[in-house]
């Protein structure tokens, strides 16, 4: 039911010096109209301008407060919005949402303001979400691209794939449902080449997206590496912080420490780790295993060789895992005399950057920071291109619909029937809609807006 009015504290509680509470829905001015007194008799309501007066329970004074009334359809809702500016404590927030509760609002769920902003067509699926990233963003790039999905340029490029795919359909179906008539029938050629411009187009779109999701999440790094190789001192160096601690003692570290940190305006979300080995240690063991789990999920690995020993057991086992998997290779306390076979790593680690660092004598940290600014750009995207991807429901919704366009360009390369063609091709054109809401279920919406902070 949309006609019910909401009302929720749409600020931080108690943290601010002013603090908002906001209604939407057709009954709001009837219920400011129950708990306002204007200061002057003689003030008249303006749409969107402040009216100075006081919150009244009854006959008892709440609060000193400004009032906007918004009148619909010109709002953020597209309802009759009302809110109430008051002093930003937690006492006078919470007796106004009481006030507006009690002369019959809703509480209303998270995001559901903004749901009904999406409801009532004032946005789509794609900018309501945007909306939740610009209050998460961690850093400016992050901010960036959620900014330009809130102005619509995600959604425009989507609508125009969909659009595409739709016309198209409409061409294919012109052949399945009149084949004898003698209108100029799309050939298999022009199937396909539509098709894999198509697919083309959805792969920019991919490619934008690992640098969007780090942009987002942060870049999952992992230091690894034997114990006393000297991973907590370099978490400490990127960190430019004492924050994990070194000692001699080869198993120091036994839980795994995460910390941000940015690197030109990239965070990086670092995680150092207890030195794989095996253990009788318990706490340590579990600080093993969970080590282990880190490294398999994570997005770039910082495998941190002891350039002054040999090779042991642990390392072969290492240098095996990491092969293949994205990763800078340090070799480490480049201070000491040089005894680990430096032939051999370079040979397993042929495509991999090598770096020789000296913690205790802070050498090549410098170069670690480029190369992991290097691993970034490398298999993402540096354009200026404005509708980034960075949202993982939005990535795998482009992955899915772009490999049923594939389906279909096989099945024109395979001169299938054009129902054939159409089966795939109208499941894209859906997916797509996913993502601007075009398609979208009750679940979805909830899994959504779910997310969102109250009052939102
Ligand atoms: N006090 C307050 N500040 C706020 C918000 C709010 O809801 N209230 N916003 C909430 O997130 C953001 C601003 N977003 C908004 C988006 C649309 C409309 C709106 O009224 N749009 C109408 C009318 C436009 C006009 O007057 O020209 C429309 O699009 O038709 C208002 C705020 C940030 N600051
Ligand atoms: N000479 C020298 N010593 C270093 C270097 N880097 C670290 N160390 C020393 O090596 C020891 C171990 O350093 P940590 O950073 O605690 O090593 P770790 O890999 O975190 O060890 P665990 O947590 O036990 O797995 C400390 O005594 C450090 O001071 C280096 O480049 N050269
Ligand atoms: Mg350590």
């Amino acid at each position: 039911m949309l006609t019910d009015t909401i009302a929720a504290i749409s600020t931080p509680i108690g943290e601010g010096a002013i603090g908002i509470v906001r209604m939407s829905g057709s009954d709001s001015f009837k219920i400011i109209d129950q708990l306002f007194r204007a200061k002057s008799e003689k003030s008249t309501w303006e749409d969107k301008k402040f009216k100075y007066g006081y919150i009244f329970d009854e006959d008892r004074l709440i609060d000193e407060v400004m009032v906007v009334k918004m009148h619909a359809p010109n709002t953020y809702t597209r309802e009759s919005i009302v809110e109430i500016n008051c002093h930003g404590g937690a006492v006078p927030l919470r007796e106004i949402l009481r006030l507006c509760l009690k002369n019959g609002a809703r509480l209303a769920d998270r995001g559901e303001f903004t749901k009904r902003a999406f409801l009532n067509g004032r946005i789509d699926l794609a900018q309501a979400e945007s909306i939740m990233d610009l209050i998460q963003s961690k850093t400016d790039r992050g901010f960036d691209i959620a900014i330009q999905q809130l102005e619509g340029n995600l959604s425009k490029k989507i609508n125009h794939i969909r659009h595409a795919l739709v016309q198209l359909m409409a061409r294919v179906e012109v052949g399945i449902d009149y084949p004898e008539e003698d209108i100029e029938e799309i050939t298999y050629q022009e199937i396909q080449n539509d098709l894999q411009r198509t697919s083309k187009i959805l792969d920019d779109l991919l490619k934008t997206s690992r640098t969007g999701k780090i942009v987002r999440e942060g870049l999952k790094t992992v230091i690894i590496g034997k114990p006393n190789v000297g991973k907590s001192s370099l978490m400490n160096a990127l960190l430019k912080d004492a924050r994990a601690i070194v000692t001699d003692i080869p198993g120091t570290t036994r839980d795994v420490i995460e910390e941000f940190l940015s690197i030109n305006g990239i965070p990086i979300k670092l995680v150092d780790t207890a030195g794989i080995r095996e253990t009788e240690d318990i706490v340590e063991k579990m600080g093993v295993e969970k080590s282990k789990s880190y490294f398999n999920t994570a997005d770039l690995i910082i495998f941190m060789l002891n350039g002054s020993e040999q090779l042991t057991e642990e390392d072969h086992v290492l240098i095996d895992k990491v092969k293949g998997r994205p990763a800078i290779i340090l070799v480490n306390k480049s201070d000491l005399e040089q005894n680990i076979e430096i032939d051999y790593i370079k040979k397993q680690f042929e495509s991999h950057q090598i770096i020789y660092t000296s913690m205790s004598k802070d050498i090549g940290v410098e170069a670690i920071e480029n190369a992991i600014q290097y691993m970034i750009d490398e298999g993402g995207t540096t354009s200026t291109q404005s509708e980034m991807v960075s949202n993982a429901r939005h990535i795998a919704l482009i992955e899915k619909s772009q490999l049923h366009v594939n389906e279909a360009i096989k099945a024109t390369i395979n001169r299938l029937p054009y129902d054939f063609i159409e089966v795939d091709v109208k499941e894209a054109i859906e997916l797509l809609g996913f993502i601007t809401g075009d398609s979208v279920s009750s679940d979805l919406m909830n899994e959504i807006f779910g997310q969102f902070c109250l009052g939102k």
